[in-house]
């Protein structure tokens, strides 16, 4: 059987001469048009299948979850960096999954994430705080709420003040791209792996320092943190995050073993690299654009001032009564989704699709933004439009949340499309909404988000300079906005109280 279609392949390298370098994601949704929503990419040896379309995500990546859930086995990433035993490089087929995603969903599911609302509540003051005088420096704020939050939840850790200078921060701010950097470019010892014996000082083996100097990187996020929680236990057994229950979860008061320490490392690093970057590039995203469409954030604010009024902050509780918010929230994820190609998928035995051969240990990639711009299922995809999630006949939620067993798919929720495919959904989707949700509410209940002003005080629309940053995670970068505040002593009542 042939496999699907692609763009015409070169004697030997392939696609290789075509390989994108940027926003891949609107790379491979320009090459559907001409070859369909299943789409070859072959680079020497290794084939890659892009699927643009939902119906041919779900049939494949949801519907045959078991044999769709691995991740390609590279030797940069997983040999050389030395980092096949994080959660998102992990085989499905590697003892080790199924763990991992019972400590991950056990950790992260609504019962666990309830319990963390103290931390969020502290941790979205101190983003209030630090928007409101830093706004052009969003990324970085931005960072700093997500990563706070996934730090705190996974080790207990607070970050220090000024964070430009907490080591945990620059950590994040640091790995930001070093994943992509090591599976998006083609490295020849993909296809040659007998190159890896090269001596490292060998003028051709630039691969070989790369993957030393990222190995540093990763190894840092994770056994950094690692070091940090244990011997913070030592001395404050008390203290309460993912990492602690864990640690101290023997019945019988004895320590860990050598496996389950390791699982703890790896599946507390999860938290703390997966939630790091994407929930920031959700607000900004949402700071994108609520400050350039006036009638949505007025009728958005209208609804906030109605069920909260004005002498609070939003809480989780507040969140069902405001579904206009929702809609807005599902409207961002869907026109910018933080992870637009998601991650790699790979197909571990051979199958049949539409007469298509997919062969075993092809990479799957599931381009999300191509998803949620597909104008059959989402019309005038390029518009920000809240309501085409309201009404009698709303179009498809692109983050709902559909509850399952955790036996079925070791997660107790399926996502569509924004969070992933599978058995690989994202674990953290419930913290995620649930930080997003506050920051975007608080922000309009403290705040005009207006658009910014130029030299000569005209407003200047934010879509003109702007950018999206390319990895695996995107961020809107270069757009500028204002908060006013639309009450100071409100807001200094709020956010220091
Ligand atoms: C708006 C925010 C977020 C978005 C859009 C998002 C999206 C995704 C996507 C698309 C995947 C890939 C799923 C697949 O392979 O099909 C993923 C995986 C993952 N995410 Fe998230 N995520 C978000 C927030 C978070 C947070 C807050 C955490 C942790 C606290 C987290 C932890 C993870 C982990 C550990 C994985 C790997 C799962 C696996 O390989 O089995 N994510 N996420």
């Amino acid at each position: 059987l042939p496999l699907p279609p692609g763009p015409p392949k070169r004697f030997l390298t392939g696609n290789l001469h075509q390989l994108p370098t940027v926003k891949q994601w609107l790379v491979y949704a320009e090459w559907s048009k001409q070859y369909g929503p299943i789409m070859t990419l072959q680079i020497l040896n290794r084939v890659t299948i892009l699927i643009t379309s939902a119906k041919v995500a779900l049939d494949l990546l949801d519907a045959r979850a078991s044999i769709y859930s691995s991740r390609p086995w590279t030797w940069m990433l997983h040999d050389l960096a030395g980092n096949g035993s994080s959660m998102f490089s992990l085989s499905s087929q590697d003892p080790r999954f199924p763990r991992y995603r019972k400590m991950l969903v056990a950790g992260m599911n609504k019962r666990a994430v309830g319990r963390y609302r103290p931390v969020l509540e502290a941790a979205l003051k101190e983003f209030l705080r630090n928007i409101a005088t830093r706004p052009d420096n969003y990324e970085s704020v931005l960072t700093t709420y997500s990563g706070g939050v996934a730090l705190k939840i996974a080790y207990g850790y607070d970050i220090t003040e000024p964070v430009e200078d907490d080591f945990f921060v620059q950590l994040i701010e640091g790995g930001e791209g070093t994943v992509p950097s090591l599976v998006q470019p083609f490295f020849f010892v993909e296809a040659f792996p007998f190159l890896r014996f090269l001596p490292k000082w060998f003028p051709l083996a630039t691969f070989h320092r790369i993957a030393a100097a990222k190995k540093k990187i990763l190894d840092a996020m994770v056994y950094v943190p690692n070091e940090w929680a244990k011997k913070k236990l030592e001395t404050n057994p008390s203290d309460s995050s993912f990492f602690s229950e864990h640690y101290f979860a023997k019945e019988d008061g004895g320590s860990l073993s050598k496996t389950e320490a390791d699982d703890l490392m790896w599946t507390a690093g999860a938290i703390y690299t997966g939630g790091a970057h994407t929930t920031s590039s959700a607000i900004a995203t949402f700071l994108l654009l609520i400050s350039s469409h006036a009638q949505v954030q007025a009728r958005a604010r209208e609804e906030i001032d109605r069920v909260v009024g004005r002498g609070r902050l939003v809480n989780s509780d507040d969140r069902a009564a405001m579904p206009y918010l929702a809609a807005i929230l599902k409207e961002t994820l869907r026109w910018a989704p933080p992870v637009p190609q998601g991650l790699r998928h790979a197909v571990i035995q051979d199958d049949i699709y539409n007469g298509y051969l997919i062969p075993k240990g092809s990479a799957v990639i599931a381009n999300i933004w191509a998803i949620t711009h597909d104008a059959e299922m989402y019309p005038k995809p390029f518009e920000f439009d809240p309501s085409r999630f309201l009404g009698d006949t709303p179009q498809r939620d692109p983050a709902e949340l559909f509850l399952l067993s955790q036996t079925f798919l070791l997660a107790d929720i399926v996502v569509s499309f924004v969070f992933g495919f599978g058995r690989r959904v994202c674990p953290g989707a419930t913290l995620a909404e649930e930080s997003v949700f506050l920051a975007a509410a608080n922000l309009l209940a403290l705040f005009d988000i207006k658009k910014a002003l130029d030299t000569a005080g005209r407003e200047v629309d934010p879509m003109e300079s702007l950018d999206w940053r390319t990895g695996l995670v995107t961020i809107p970068l270069n757009f500028k906005f204002r908060l006013v505040p639309r009450s100071a002593d409100t807001l200094a009542a709020m956010i220091d109280g």
